[in-house]
């Protein structure tokens, strides 16, 4: 809601709201088109409903060809609901866990945008070879290359959500889980996803 907020405050009052209560709103000159906010909400439309909405039948699909761990979802909402009078909660959804790596484990196995495009924004000499990026080169970033290479992620064709526990086997340095991409343009919507895509579990 912060994010439409902000956009509403741009239209009407053109003030650029801001979280931070050291640095009051401000009038700025900030200002936003109709067309502008038709296409605000087209990219939310795009950019949100598919990769959910895919990413949930990935799951699904893991968790019909593998019951056992179907099984453990399911006990754990069913512990999660008994614990909160049987109504899911926002303190709910953040207690499953188990769910939480089902669906980590799909982003790794799955990821919906398998490669992230950048441009070079100066030249730039990679280290330890000759090779040089030269400034605008369009640079691609596979997600899935990472996800599937067994330096970082043990038999990675195997879907095993335990891999995602603190003590599992994954070995990871940065920028090898790549699903939400990463830097100042990684998706908008990474930590809200995380509680709608379990509460989804719940609702099927
Ligand atoms: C499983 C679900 C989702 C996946 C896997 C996903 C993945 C991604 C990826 C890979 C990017 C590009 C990031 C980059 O270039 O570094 C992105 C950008 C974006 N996503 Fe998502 N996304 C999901 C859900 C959503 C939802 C629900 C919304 C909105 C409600 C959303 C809104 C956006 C927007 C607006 C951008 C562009 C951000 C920018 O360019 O600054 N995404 N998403």
């Amino acid at each position: 809601m912060v994010f439409l907020e902000k956009i509403l405050c741009i239209y009407f009052c053109k003030c650029v709201t801001s979280n931070n209560i050291d640095a009051p709103d401000q009038k700025s000159n900030a200002s936003i088109t109709d067309d502008e906010i038709v296409a605000e909400c087209f990219l939310f439309f795009a950019a949100g409903y598919d990769t959910s909405a895919t990413t949930l039948s990935y799951a699904a699909y893991e968790l019909a060809r593998q019951p056992d761990i179907q099984e453990k979802i399911r006990q754990e909402i069913k512990k999660v609901l008994e614990k909160y009078n049987n109504k899911m909660t926002y303190d709910g959804l953040g207690e499953l866990v188990y769910a939480e790596k089902v669906i980590y484990e799909t982003l790794r196995k799955y990821p919906l945008v398998p490669t992230i495009s950048r441009v070079c924004t100066k030249a730039y000499k990679v280290p330890g070879s000759d090779l040089t990026i030269d400034k605008g080169t369009v640079v691609k970033i596979s997600a899935m290359g990472l996800h599937m290479d067994a330096e970082y992620y043990r038999n990675p064709e195997v879907f095993n959500p335990d891999r995602f526990d603190g003590d599992g086997d994954i070995k990871k340095p940065d920028f090898t889980f790549l699903p939400f991409g990463e830097g100042p343009r990684i998706c908008i919507a990474l930590i809200v996803l995380q509680r709608t895509q379990n509460f989804q579990f719940i609702k099927t």
